[in-house]
């Protein structure tokens, strides 16, 4: 059997070979979200609800796709969103990941919850990498951990934000545990969280979650401790957006995790404007949550994105086909996004402005 299936055209279409080829557990942990999920539903709504304007007979000679983010230079603005743990997915995981990334030039966001050590995976990669840092309770071992990461040659550190407690309730319901044999093993030698104090009438999360919980101190103290760009994931809201560039982040991802924290927010893609108006400028700005396809990429960056990241579709394709099956992926969100761009007139990223957004 061919390692891509003959009915794939669209990265959508890598979505039920994946579910056939994965445990039930599986699947509802990769797919599922917050709650309800309707932060999940809506990040797609929200893309399929913004019309674009063509341009036609535009002078596409010499047009590309290339950038520069946080001092590397991008063939492309399509980057791998950080998820956790893809040894559930295939046999070689990360490793396998990383391989498909670097055959299309992408930049890869290595999670925390990486199911390899990030060393080996370093050693794969042949385009940028950064890494997705997760404040563990021992703080001393979150620093030792960057340490690790810029040894290793990652380019930046992206500190996800937003979820020190979530509520995964599809995730519950499949009963979704961690099979044997696979952990995130560049968290091994960390010192537990204190055991949670509460007594049964007390509350689980304010006494026990909650406790070691990264706050705008850490990420002040990050910041003074690496040499590295710093990125913070999971900004929603102007407010958050401008003490993150006070704290001196020098890019910030405006996500709402995939819709897997907190339920009713909005689509990340609708959040977008407001906080591009704030900032102004004075940072770049990335997005993810929902994107499937290349107008979708060219809507972000219409509406002030600089990048994107892609977190599920990637999953999906390395469950189906491995590094074939991400680099795959990649090659059809990067193509949509070119055949975007030439239907839109843009010959390159920064001619993508807010004109090829229809306005009723
Ligand atoms: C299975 C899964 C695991 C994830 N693990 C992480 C993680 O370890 N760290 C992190 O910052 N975000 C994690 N995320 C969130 C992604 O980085 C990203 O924000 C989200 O998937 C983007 O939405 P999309 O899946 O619609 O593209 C995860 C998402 C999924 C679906
Ligand atoms: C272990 C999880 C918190 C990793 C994650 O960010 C996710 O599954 O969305």
């Amino acid at each position: 059997m061919p390692v891509i299936p003959p009915d794939i055209a669209a990265v959508a279409d890598y979505e039920p070979h994946a579910r056939q080829r994965l445990d039930a557990a599986i699947w509802a942990s990769i797919t599922g979200g917050s709650a309800d999920e309707h932060t999940v539903a809506e990040n797609r709504a929200a893309f399929a609800r913004i019309r674009l304007n063509n341009r036609v007979l535009a002078d596409m000679s010499g047009a590309h796709t290339r950038l520069e983010l946080c001092g590397q230079a991008l063939e492309h603005p399509i980057l791998l969103a950080p998820t956790a743990w893809h040894r559930l997915l295939h046999p070689e995981g990360e490793a396998a990941t990383v391989m498909g990334a670097s055959a299309m030039r992408a930049a890869m966001v290595v999670s925390a919850m990486a199911s390899l050590p990030l060393e080996a995976i370093a050693k794969r990669a042949t385009s940028p990498l950064w890494f997705q840092l997760y404040v563990q309770p021992d703080r001393a071992f979150t620093h030792a951990l960057v340490q690790r990461a810029e040894a290793a040659g990652y380019g930046a550190i992206v500190v996800t934000i937003d979820a020190p407690v979530t509520l995964r309730n599809q995730e519950q319901r499949a009963g979704f545990r961690l099979p044997l044999g696979i952990e995130a093993v560049n968290l091994r030698g960390a010192q537990p969280p204190p055991p949670p104090k509460a007594a049964a009438h007390e509350s689980e999360v304010f006494n026990g979650l909650l406790a070691g919980a990264a706050t705008w101190e850490d990420i002040a103290i990050l910041r003074a401790r690496t040499r590295l760009p710093l990125l913070l994931k999971g900004i929603m809201t102007p407010a958050d957006a401008l003490k993150g560039i006070e704290i001196g982040a020098d890019a910030l991802i405006v996500s709402n995790h995939g819709g897997r924290v907190l339920d009713t927010q909005p689509a990340s893609i609708d959040a977008l404007p407001r906080i591009a108006e704030a900032v102004a400028g004075r940072v770049p700005l990335l997005l993810d949550g929902g994107i499937r396809r290349g107008t979708d990429v060219l809507k972000a960056l219409a509406l002030g994105a600089r990048a994107v990241l892609v977190g599920r579709p990637v999953l999906h394709g390395l469950a189906v086909g491995g590094a074939t099956g991400v680099a795959h992926v990649l090659k059809l969100l990067r193509t949509e996004l070119e055949i975007a761009m030439a239907q839109t007139g843009c010959a390159t990223l920064d001619a993508i402005g807010p004109e090829v957004i229809w306005r009723p």
